[in-house]
């Protein structure tokens, strides 16, 4: 690609030696460098990239793009110094890979809980509608039904570009990203051209990264009034009324804001909710008229995440009666408020619960179905967001029995973990079992038939992390062991 026309409208402080005529690739990483590339020195929180620029420049980088002059030890390099790499990124990375955002219909959805559930549900409404759909989140880059692996929940600015490329390149129109607070604080979606940004909700999570719920709701709300967006086409903001954040959203995005509900009158809203043992019903009210609702998603979140992608591909100019029928025929989503398929005379959920709220979603989700007790394990991670851990246990407290366990305990000691669950428990009826396999089996071991039991946090994961290595877990393969031989 031309250098000149790739740099000639970014805002530069210096350039030290020539630009060459034209490069052939753009990269962040030092390792990945390839002969005649552009490298970005990006500052990471333990990294520096300007620290691998020499490394870079050895394997064929030929312009090094800083935020400081830098002594080089090459002839045939020059040196662009700018205020801040990473917006330099977002815009030479859209020039050289030509927009890719721009004639897609993007999405983007943005939340502490129901990220997944909601991008997935679009991603499969507009797939059963018939039109190619990707999808980048949490379980990786989904384009149209093959999968690849990804790292991050949102993606560095280079790896969002090529996924945007890669759905160009297969005609696929529709993009959906899952968006995390991390990924806007670190500008990681910069230059993505949306068409509608939805909000779920904001509770407490994360705050070892935020600092405050303040910090943390303003970098949520970076993906409402993302900068350098085109404005001269709609774009929506979908957001849910419920939370509390709603009237900042909405107050400042300059986006046309379309709402949903589950509490009270918005464009898009429920009532005459059911929660059944193996789908949910309701009754939502549209700005296309009323229509009956039937979902194979459980729980009360569920409702909500139905409304939320309902009403951001009506945004996109979906009709809402075929997103209804269509939304009839889609599974459960792996791992959120899944039914595990047992003979035993009781009932096991495995839910991906790790926030005070959802864990207070999750248990007040089955308590319309409740015959004897309701029994719910659930750990925090090590090393991560303590200050969330008494919360959790205390909303946990709402279930008849609580085993408080681990997820994840990375290098804290379960006795950390476990003191800190403890002081949020409201009644006597618990068990501290740092073992998380021998807590599922606890569980089970004092089950009774009629009880309903809840395994949270570790949802579709199949891995526990101790230390920095991952061992095989599965608290639905232990569950069902353990109910063969009881039941
Ligand atoms: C472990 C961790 O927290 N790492 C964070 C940290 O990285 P770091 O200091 O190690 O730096 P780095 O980004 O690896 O390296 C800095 C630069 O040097 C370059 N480099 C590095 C090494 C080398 O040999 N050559 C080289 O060029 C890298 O390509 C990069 O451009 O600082 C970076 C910049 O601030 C962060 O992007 C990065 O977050 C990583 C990607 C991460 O996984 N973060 C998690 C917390 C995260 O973002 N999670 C959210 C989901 C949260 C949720 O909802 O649960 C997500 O969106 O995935
Ligand atoms: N709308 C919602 N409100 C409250 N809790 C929810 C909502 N949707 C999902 N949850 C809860 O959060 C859990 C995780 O759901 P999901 O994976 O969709 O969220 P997420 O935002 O992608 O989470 P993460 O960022 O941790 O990947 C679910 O298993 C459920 O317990």
């Amino acid at each position: 690609m031309n250098t000149q026309l790739l740099f000639d409208s970014l805002k530069i402080k210096s350039i030290i030696g020539s630009l060459p005529e034209s490069v052939d690739h753009i990269e962040v990483d030092s390792r990945a460098v390839q002969p005649n590339t552009v490298f970005f020195c990006i500052k990471g929180h333990t990294t520096d990239g300007h620290d691998h620029a020499q490394s870079a420049i050895e394997k064929g980088a030929t312009v090094i793009v800083a935020e400081k002059e830098l002594e080089l030890d090459a002839d045939q390099v020059a040196l662009v110094v700018v205020r801040n790499t990473s917006r330099a990124l977002a815009h030479i990375a859209n020039h050289f890979y030509q927009f890719p955002s721009k004639n897609m219909n993007v999405i983007g959805v943005t939340g502490t809980n129901g990220k997944t559930s909601v991008t997935n549900l679009i991603h499969q409404l507009i797939r059963r509608g018939g039109e190619g759909s990707a999808l980048s989140g949490t379980i990786g880059f989904d384009l149209d039904g093959t999968l690849y692996a990804s790292a991050n929940t949102t993606s560095d600015i280079i790896t969002t570009q090529r996924m945007l490329v890669k759905a160009r390149e297969a005609d696929v129109s529709n993009m959906v990203f899952e968006v995390s607070s991390h990924g806007l604080i670190e500008g990681r979606l910069w230059g993505v051209d949306f068409d509608v940004v939805t909000f779920t909700n904001l509770t407490h999570d994360h705050l070892d990264f935020h600092g405050t719920m303040e910090h943390y709701g303003y970098a949520k709300g970076l993906l409402f009034s993302q900068l350098g967006q085109d404005l001269t086409k709609p774009k929506y903001a979908v957001l849910n009324v419920d939370d509390e954040w709603f009237d900042q959203y909405a107050s400042m995005t300059p986006f046309e804001v379309i709402s949903y509900s589950m509490e009270k009158p918005a464009d898009f809203f429920a009532t005459n909710i059911v929660y059944l043992d193996d789908r949910t019903e309701f009754l939502m009210h549209s700005p296309e008229g009323e229509f009956q609702v039937e979902t194979q998603l459980l729980g009360i979140f569920n409702v909500s995440n139905v409304l939320a992608a309902i009403a951001t591909l009506y945004a996109t100019g979906e009709s809402v009666s075929s997103l209804v029928e269509r939304l009839k025929e889609i599974p459960p989503i792996s791992g959120r408020m899944e039914l595990v398929q047992t003979s035993a005379p009781l009932s096991i959920y495995i839910d991906y619960a790790h926030t005070p709220d959802a864990i207070e979603k999750a248990i007040q989700s089955v308590m319309p179905f409740k015959k004897n007790r309701i029994l719910f394990l659930v750990g925090t991670g090590g090393n991560r967001d303590k200050s969330k851990r008494p919360t959790m246990a205390e909303k946990a407290s709402l279930a008849d029995y609580v085993v408080l366990t681990t997820d994840d305990p990375r290098y804290e000691s379960y006795d950390s973990i476990l003191t800190d669950l403890e002081k949020g428990m409201k009644h006597e009826q618990y068990a501290l079992i740092g073992d998380r396999e021998e807590a599922v089996r606890h569980i089970m071991e004092i089950a009774e038939p009629d009880d309903i039991i809840i395994f949270a946090g570790k949802g579709h994961e199949d891995y526990q992390i101790i230390e920095n290595t991952k061992y095989p877990h599965s608290d639905r393969e232990i569950a069902l062991s353990v109910a063969e031989t009881r039941f």
